[in-house]
């Protein structure tokens, strides 16, 4: 039987990356996109915005949607202080299966929690099945048009506190337009854009920094 190509991608993890070691996990991830295959992982531009986002915040609690891969999964968990968890979505059963053995290959099980599951399913039940309160970030790489509606589900499941900044994806390509109209326009909101490119690519993209005002 054919591979699938996030079969392809974990088979140049485990040819090039070193096990133990998130960076060149990434580093590996990165060369298979741009020199064999592109893939929608946020990718090494953004994940340089990602990465500043993540040091600067310092989060104790992540969740991530849309796993896919476990490409942002292991560069945001290669950042996370001692004792953070990082919980990742992924309803896809297939991806599930190859993140976790990215995110293993990168020595990064421990602070990962990867949940196979849909998002507006799993959100509802985050505080009493995974023991979390609030989320100190929040990053949206999941379906497009879910990004909203999910939104507004985590505030009403208050998951997010004063402070919590959520991290979306692919504002502009292939673009948000309801969430981006959403968290700028509202007041419980502080909006900021980071303009960059398509994952290898020119394309333009970028992601929006959206702070929780409470
Ligand atoms: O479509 C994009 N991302 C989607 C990610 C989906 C992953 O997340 C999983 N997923 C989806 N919804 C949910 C859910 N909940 C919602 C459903 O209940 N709950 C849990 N998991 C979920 C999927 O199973 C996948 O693993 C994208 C496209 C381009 C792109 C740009 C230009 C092009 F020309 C082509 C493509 C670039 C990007 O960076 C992109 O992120
Ligand atoms: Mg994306």
């Amino acid at each position: 039987t054919q591979s699938t190509r996030p079969q392809r991608l974990l088979g140049a993890v485990k040819k090039n990356a070193t096990r133990g070691d998130p960076r060149s996990v990434v580093k590996a991830i990165d060369q298979f996109c741009r020199q064999k295959e592109w893939a929608m992982n946020v990718g090494d531009e953004k994940g340089c915005i990602l990465d500043s986002v993540v040091s600067e915040l310092n989060p104790a609690t992540v969740l991530e949607l849309g796993t896919y891969c476990g490409y942002s999964t292991v560069r945001i968990a290669s950042m996370l202080p001692p004792h953070a968890k990082l919980i990742t979505l992924e309803f896809n059963p297939d991806y599930a299966a190859v993140a976790r053995q990215v995110i293993a290959w990168a020595g990064l099980e421990d602070k990962v929690q990867l949940v196979e599951g849909a998002s507006g399913d799993l959100i509802p039940k985050m505080s009493e099945q995974f023991e979390v309160e609030t989320f100190d970030l929040v990053f949206l790489d999941h379906w497009k048009d879910r990004y909203l509606p999910d939104t507004k589900l985590m505030e009403e499941c208050g998951l997010l506190k004063k402070g919590s900044v959520l991290l979306a994806d692919n504002v502009i390509c292939p673009g948000t337009p309801e969430y981006l109209e959403y968290v700028r326009a509202s007041p419980r909101y502080e909006s900021q854009y980071f303009r960059s490119h398509l994952e290898y690519t020119k394309v333009e993209d970028g992601l929006e920094k959206s702070v929780f005002l409470g």
